[in-house]
């Protein structure tokens, strides 16, 4: 791209040096910059990226974006001083990759818990629907058939307008994000043109990051401001409006709020309500009618889940009655409550819960399907070096399984008896064991097991490593719980 046109859209400027005719890339990170590029520094929470100009140079770049003045050789590039180098990576990338978002169809998915459920069912419905799909998430970013890993669950600024472009160019309709509170308020959406915001709920998290509730659902509301005001075309937001969370968003944003909820009156809403082992029935009411659905995704929090997918879908334009036989299909989602197939008399669940409130639902929905008679097994873990804050609330929701163990997700650096001591203090009754290995602690709940038993094994879903100290290891829940089993229960 011509230089001089991509520097129009920064207002105020101040350019020193030999501005090249043309720019090939754009870069913040120095490891990535190639020849002819544009370098942008940012001052990161670990590093500053203005102390890296000088690879980003020897690297090929040609001019350089910062916040102050830097030796460089004017004779050969160009400095770019502006106020702000976040906000400037942000209104290059979008310039740079021609503002793909305005051009895509694109959903944002937001809240506590459930992104990655959601925009899969959005997701996975769209593809029945034959449309062309785009997927970014905790999972990584899958376009068409080509999956892109990517380091966080909402991407930085620049690899977002990347990501878009290319879904662009290859010819998909729909691209459905999962945002999270920490990518809004860093400015990596800024730019991304939504037409569809939902939110599915708010509770405690990233507290270390937020430090108060108010942050963070603040941080999380930039989403809804983001609809922006611009009536000619229609942007909707999808709100669960059983959280009190709703109403902030709905003041955020001038877009068309269109709700759901399964304990107040909503446009669309779920009634008698069925749990079963393997089942969840519901009716439906919406603006189409009542419709009965029937769904592979257990408990009530994807009941929560389903309505989300169904009115975002519903109001760019799909039938109620295209997309409830669709759900009837749909297989769980990989490590979401998902029912681990072992030959043996208990019944296995693999969950991605790691929040209190997670947690909670959790139970609730195995609690719903099972009979008195059977016991439920809980283990549940927390990582080191996040939130502590969550610790006691997640000990004290997973109390109400009949018996706990508490263990660790990805410890970290941090000493794994602190951890596991923060989420005991939580806890309601005495029926539990704190074991710092995972392997262990799924080992033991196992071996714990009477036949007719219920097993939750949460925190991981179906990640496929450890983080201990500062290197991931391979580990899976699936295959420690499948393995074990064939120890405990060998006919
Ligand atoms: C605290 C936090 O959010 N940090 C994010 C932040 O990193 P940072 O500020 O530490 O960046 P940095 O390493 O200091 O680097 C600063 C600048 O120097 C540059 N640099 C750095 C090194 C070098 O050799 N050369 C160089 O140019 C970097 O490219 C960058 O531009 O910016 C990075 C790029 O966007 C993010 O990857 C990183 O997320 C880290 C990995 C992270 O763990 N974040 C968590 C809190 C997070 O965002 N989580 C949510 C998920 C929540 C959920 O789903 O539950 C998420 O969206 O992933
Ligand atoms: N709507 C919901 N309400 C409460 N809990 C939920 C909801 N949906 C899912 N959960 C719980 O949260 C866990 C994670 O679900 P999911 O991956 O969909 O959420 P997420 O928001 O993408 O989480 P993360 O950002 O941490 O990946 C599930 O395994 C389940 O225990």
């Amino acid at each position: 791209m011509k230089t001089t046109e991509l520097l129009e859209c920064l207002k105020i400027k101040q350019v020193i040096g030999h501005l090249p005719n043309q720019i090939k890339s754009i870069h913040h990170d120095s490891r990535n910059v190639q020849n002819k590029s544009l370098f942008v520094c940012i001052s990161g929470f670990t590093v500053d990226g203005h102390d890296y100009y000088r690879d980003a140079l020897k690297k090929g770049a040609r001019v350089i974006v910062a916040n102050r003045s830097l030796t460089i050789d004017l004779e050969k590039n160009a400095l770019i001083i502006v106020p702000d180098t976040i906000k400037a990576l942000a209104k290059l990338a979008n310039t740079f990759y021609h503002f793909p978002s305005n051009k895509l169809n694109i959903f944002g998915v937001t809240g506590t818990n459930g992104k990655t459920t959601v925009t899969s069912l959005i997701h996975d419905m769209l593809r029945k629907l034959n449309q062309k799909t785009a997927v970014a998430g905790t999972n990584g970013m899958l376009i068409n058939k080509h999956y892109f890993q990517t380091a966080n669950t909402t991407c930085d600024v620049l690899t977002n307008q990347q990501l878009l472009h290319r879904a662009y160019q290859e010819g998909v309709d729909h691209v459905i994000m999962e945002v999270s509170s920490q990518g809004l308020s860093q400015g990596r959406l800024s730019g991304i043109n939504f037409d569809v915001a939902v939110f599915t709920n708010l509770s405690q998290d990233h507290l270390d990051y937020h430090h108060t509730m108010e942050n963070y659902g603040y941080a999380k509301g930039i989403l809804f401001a983001q609809l922006g005001n611009d009536m000619t075309s229609p942007k909707y937001a999808v709100l669960n409006c059983d959280d009190p969370w709703w109403k902030t968003y709905n003041y955020f944003t001038s877009a068309e709020a269109i709700t759901y909820s399964i304990y107040t009156d909503a446009i669309f809403r779920a009634t008698n309500i069925n749990y079963h082992t393997d089942t969840t029935e519901f009716t439906l009411q919406s603006p189409e009618g009542k419709h009965l659905i029937q769904s592979n995704l257990l408990g009530e929090f994807n009941v929560y889940n389903t309505l989300a997918a169904l009115a975002s879908l519903y109001v760019k334009g799909y039938s109620i009655t295209t997309l409830v036989p669709l759900l009837r299909g749909m297989s769980t989602i990989k490590g979401r409550m998902e029912r681990i197939n072992v030959e043996a008399p208990v019944t296995i669940y693999i969950d991605y819960a790691h929040t209190p409130d997670a947690i909670e639902k959790c139970v609730h929905a195995v609690r719903s399907s099972k009979n008195s008679e059977q016991q439920l097994i809980m283990v549940v873990g927390t990582g080191g070096e996040r939130d502590k804050e969550k610790r006691p609330l997640m000990g004290e929701k997973a109390s109400q399984a009949d018996t706990v163990i508490l263990t660790i997700n990805d410890p970290r650096n941090e000493d794994s008896n602190k951890i596991l001591t923060d989420m005991e203090k939580g806890m309601l009754h005495n029926n539990y064991s704190l074991i710092p290995d995972r392997k262990q602690a799924i080992k033991q709940a196992i071996q714990l097991s009477k036949p007719g038993d219920i097993i939750v094994i949460a925190g991981k879903g179906r990640e496929n490593y450890q983080i201990i100290g500062d290197k991931k290891y391979p580990h899976s829940d699936a295959s420690l719980a499948i393995e074990q089993v064939k120890i405990t229960y060998p006919d």
